[in-house]
C-alpha cells in the first residue's frame, strides 16, 4: 500500500482497519482516534475515493481551494482539515445550514450559498490564484461549471472534478457522456489524468486537469 499521501492526510487504524484520515472535529459520525484523526469514508466522498485509488492530486498541505458542490460538508470538512483557505460553494439552503455548523470548528472554511454556474456572484469573496478547484456538483453541465470557475485558478493550479454521468444524461452510456464532458473541458483545460470511481461511486469519472494558458477564460 502506498504511503505517498499529501501532508495532513494519513492512513490510520480504526477498528483494526487502515483508513484514510484527516485531523479535525468529527462531522458525520465517523470514528476518531485518540490523537484527533478522523476516518475519511471513501464511500461517501469522491475525493476520498480518488485518494484511495492513489490518484496523484498533488495537494501540498496549505493550498487555497474552491470547492464546488459542498452539500452538508462531508468532504469539504476533510479538505479544510488539511488545506489552507477553503471556499465552499453550495446552492441548496438546507445542506448549507449544516455546512455552517461544520465551518464553526474550522476558521479556514468559508461557506457560500451560491450557484456554481454564476461565479461572478462570489468573485468578490473568493481570492484568485488558487491552487485547486475541487468540483462535485450533481448537475447537468458539469463541464460548463468547471470552465466558468477556471478564473479562480493560478496558472499552475489544478481542477479535480468528479463527473457524474447520470447528471448529464440518465440514458446515455456513461463512457459516451464522459467522452463528451472531456471534450468540453478541453476548451479551457489540459486533462492530465482520469479514473473511473466505480469501486466506490457508480458511473463517476475523476478528472484532474490544468488550466490552459490561452485566453479562453469565461
Ligand atoms: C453529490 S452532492 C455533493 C457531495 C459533497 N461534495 C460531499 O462529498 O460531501 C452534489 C451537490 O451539488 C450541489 N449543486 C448542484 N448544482 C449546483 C450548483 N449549480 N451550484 C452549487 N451547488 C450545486 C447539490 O445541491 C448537492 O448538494
Amino acid at each position: 500500500m502506498s504511503t505517498d499521501l499529501p501532508p495532513g492526510i494519513q492512513r490510520r487504524r480504526f477498528d483494526g482497519r487502515e483508513r484514510l484520515a484527516t485531523r479535525g472535529e468529527p462531522v458525520y459520525g465517523e470514528p476518531q482516534d485518540e490523537e484527533g484523526w478522523r476516518a475519511w469514508d471513501a464511500g461517501r466522498s469522491k475525493l476520498g475515493a480518488m485518494l484511495e485509488l492513489e490518484l496523484n492530486l498533488g495537494f501540498a498541505g496549505d493550498d487555497g481551494v474552491l470547492y464546488l458542490g459542498a452539500a452538508s460538508g462531508t468532504t469539504v470538512s476533510h479538505v479544510a482539515d488539511f488545506a489552507g483557505p477553503t471556499y465552499a460553494v453550495e446552492f441548496a439552503p438546507r445542506p448549507t445550514r449544516d455546512l455552517l455548523a461544520v465551518a464553526d470548528a474550522r476558521p479556514n472554511l468559508f461557506p457560500l450559498l451560491k450557484d456554481a454556474r454564476a461565479p461572478e456572484t462570489y468573485a468578490h469573496v473568493v481570492e484568485a490564484g488558487l491552487e485547486y478547484v475541487v468540483q462535485d456538483v450533481a448537475t447537468r453541465g458539469q463541464a460548463t461549471v468547471a470552465l466558468r470557475n477556471r478564473r479562480f485558478l493560478a496558472p499552475d493550479g489544478r481542477l479535480v472534478a468528479a463527473i457524474k454521468a447520470r447528471s448529464e444524461d440518465v440514458l446515455e452510456d456513461p463512457d459516451d457522456v464522459f467522452s463528451d464532458v472531456l471534450d468540453d473541458l478541453r476548451e479551457g483545460y489540459a486533462i492530465t489524468d482520469t479514473r473511473r470511481l466505480d469501486r466506490f461511486h457508480d458511473d463517476h469519472l475523476a478528472v484532474v486537469a490544468e488550466p490552459r494558458a490561452d485566453d479562453g477564460r469565461s
